[in-house]
């Protein structure tokens, strides 16, 4: 198979969608990559890097979307990808398609079969390939919510971990999944005052066994999260129904109620965020204030630092990507895990929360490869 990597153009996307040692992988196996210059430069692997492990280079994107039979991204296509796109064609990235109708619709108008990362499951019912990305995003949460804290940002003032004598911040954690465990566990580390609160039970009893005592945890009731909410210095936002729409769980009328210079982190911003007030920022100006508090609602978090980010990526990514190129769409058809990435196929969205999502018809993908 011809695999295809463009440049990432999304705003301040640093991330690439298969390291060189990725693309050595793809190689040894007999398949050819196509690069285009400069795919890597976020990372720090130049045109040089990516020849060394085997591939060819592309002087614009245009060639690399025509020629491949599957192209390999980390984030969603924008406008301009979409119209490249084509049928016969396998596209392998994150989409978040529910909260984003207007890409849905583009790609159904390509035809080319759309595999996302973040609804591919595993034995254990986890997210795969969602899962590094949460890690690092949920990390970087607690780093955006430290500066916004801080006053010639906009902030309360407040220093997360207090000192000796001076209480530490609050910080609620809403959803205690990847997202919320890697944010609770770095705000505890800076010596905050935390609190995880998820619906699932025997979630928070993992939590609970993790941080021994360390992080409360609750049971997110309506009057649990309000309180948490309007006693946080920082909310943290972290639910996930994968491939749907986020709950809009922390509402406007709650804003007045929360300190002045408090600040919330809408990781769930990809799958439309889980606060009223969210609507997506980019690193570029990744703030704006409502109601006096601090929104923070960056959709590429982990594109920020793209040399973590990338290798995690591509750890999580080759073993499936490299099914997809070895046997095409009959991969699919073998692997339930991988086929639960599929979201569009043949005009159609085959992916049932995401078409509930999008108010769509469902067109089940089993038996895809016949
Ligand atoms: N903004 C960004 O750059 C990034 C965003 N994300 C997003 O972060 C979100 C969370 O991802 P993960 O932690 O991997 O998901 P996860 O599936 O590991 O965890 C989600 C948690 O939310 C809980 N939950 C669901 N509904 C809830 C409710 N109503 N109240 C309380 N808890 C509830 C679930 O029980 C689960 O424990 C996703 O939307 C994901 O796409 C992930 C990586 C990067
Ligand atoms: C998960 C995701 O959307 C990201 O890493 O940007
Ligand atoms: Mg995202």
């Amino acid at each position: 198979m011809l695999v295809g990597v463009p440049k990432e153009i999304k705003n301040n996307e640093f991330r690439v969608g298969l390291t060189p040692a990725a693309v050595r992988e793809y190689v040894a196996r007999g398949h050819r990559v196509l690069v285009e210059t400069g795919a890597g430069d976020g990372i720090g692997a130049g045109d040089e890097a990516y020849v060394a492990a085997g591939a060819a280079i592309a002087s614009q994107a245009a060639e690399v979307f025509a020629l491949a039979d599957m192209v390999v991204k980390v984030k969603e296509p924008q406008p301009s990808e979409w119209a490249q796109l084509h049928e016969g064609q396998i596209l392998f990235t994150y989409l978040h398609l529910a909260p984003d109708p207007d890409q849905a619709r583009g790609l159904m108008a390509s035809g080319v079969t759309a595999v996302a990362y973040e609804t591919v499951t595993d034995a254990q019912g986890g997210l795969p390939l969602l899962a590094p990305m949460s890690e690092v995003a949920g990390r970087l949460s607690i780093q955006a919510a430290a500066t916004a804290l801080q006053k010639p940002n906009g902030g309360r003032g407040i220093l997360l971990g207090g000192v000796p004598g001076v209480a530490p911040a609050r910080v609620a954690v809403i959803g205690g999944g990847v997202v919320g465990l890697h944010a609770a566990r770095m705000a505890a580390g800076l010596g905050a005052e935390v609190t995880i609160l998820d619906r699932s039970i025997p979630r928070l009893r993992e939590l609970d066994e993790i941080f021994a005592g360390r992080v409360r945890t609750r049971y997110s009731t309506i009057d649990a999260l309000e309180e948490e909410v309007i006693a946080a210095d920082a909310v943290i936002g972290a639910v996930l129904i994968p491939g749907a729409t986020a709950p809009k769980l922390v509402t406007r009328a709650m804003l007045p109620k929360m300190k002045r210079g408090a600040v919330l982190v809408d990781v769930a911003i990809d799958q439309g965020g889980c606060f009223e007030t969210s609507h997506a920022t980019t690193h570029a100006d990744p703030t704006y204030v409502e109601d006096g508090v601090i929104h923070y609602c960056v959709a590429n978090m982990p594109g920020a630092v793209p040399l973590t980010s990338s290798h995690a990526l591509n750890h999580a990514t080759l073993p499936f990507g490299l099914a997809l190129a070895g046997e095409g769409l009959a991969a699919l058809a073998r692997d339930p895990h991988l086929r639960a990435g599929l979201n569009i196929h043949r005009g159609r969205v085959a992916h049932r929360a995401v078409a509930e999502a999008l108010g769509v018809s469902f067109a089940d993908p089993v038996g895809i490869a016949a």
